[in-house]
């Protein structure tokens, strides 16, 4: 599989503490990947990093078959060159529509004025129907974003960072607070997601991260302390004592 995202050597410092530690990883296309480790094992950190918010003190995040560093880019330059972030807490508009929200996030080359003042083109309904159908709303796009489920109102939202065509999304704990069948819906959902882009999901829950049966990743101070399916991970005994045997 050839790297769509190449992240090689990068380390941050907060205050003398290495956060980030001379980190190495690849995502490659189409590939569902779960990240996991502890509690400040730089998880969040890395999407900071990958997204712009933060900037490495060292090493190379590139991106694409032309190998483009992001290190530096800001982070709408970054979003603009196809990679979507999903936060833990939803962040929908509560009082428009699961329809007008989808169609505020289309892509639109006419700018945030021009989507919010312009007429909806035609090919703009097909679209948001189709984002509808694939995030499981396509019922509810009448309803109220603020009526939903927390569960809908995060899909709703990965709908709305899959109108901007992402190629790379990068998901935060996405189980949190979800019921048993939401959680359920939104496993199938993110493998289905990945079947067209590449998928990259920070999560807790091992029961979730199960159910994604795919390659993880297992951070800690940093760097990758162990890497593959999950029942080769964690059987690492390193990870068991960093992360599940506590
Ligand atoms: N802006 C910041 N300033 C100072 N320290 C920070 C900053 N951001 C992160 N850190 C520290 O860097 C380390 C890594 O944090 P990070 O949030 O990336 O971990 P995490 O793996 O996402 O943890 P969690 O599972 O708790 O979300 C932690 O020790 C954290 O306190």
């Amino acid at each position: 599989m050839s790297a769509l995202l190449e992240v090689s050597g990068i380390s941050v410092s907060f205050d003398g503490f290495r956060a980030i530690n001379d980190l190495s990883l690849a995502i490659g296309e189409r590939e569902l990947r779960a990240i996991i480790g502890p509690n400040g094992a730089g998880k969040t950190t890395f999407m900071d990093i990958v997204t712009g918010k933060t900037r490495p003190d060292s090493g190379r995040v590139l991106w694409g078959e032309h190998f483009i560093d992001l290190v530096g880019m800001d982070e709408a330059r970054i979003a603009r060159a196809g990679i979507g972030r999903k936060f833990q807490r939803p962040t929908v508009f509560e009082a428009q529509t699961v329809e007008e929200n989808l169609h505020l996030a289309l892509r639109n080359p006419r700018g945030p004025f021009a989507v919010l003042f312009s007429r909806r083109r035609p090919e703009d309904a097909a679209r948001v129907a189709a984002i509808a159908t694939e995030i499981g709303l396509a019922e509810e796009l009448p309803r109220l974003a603020g009526e939903l489920s927390h569960g809908q109102k995060q899909w709703l939202e990965i709908g709305m960072l899959l109108a901007q065509e992402p190629r790379l999304l990068l998901v935060d704990e996405p189980a949190a607070g979800m019921t048993p069948a939401e959680r359920e819906h939104t496993t199938a959902l993110l493998r289905r997601l990945a079947e067209h882009r590449a998928v990259v999901v920070v999560e807790h829950d091992m029961e979730f991260v199960r159910r994604l049966d795919c390659r993880v990743t297992v951070l800690h101070e940093g760097r990758v302390l162990a890497e593959g399916s999950l029942d080769h991970v964690t059987s690492n005994p390193e990870v068991i004592d960093v992360y599940l045997g506590r």
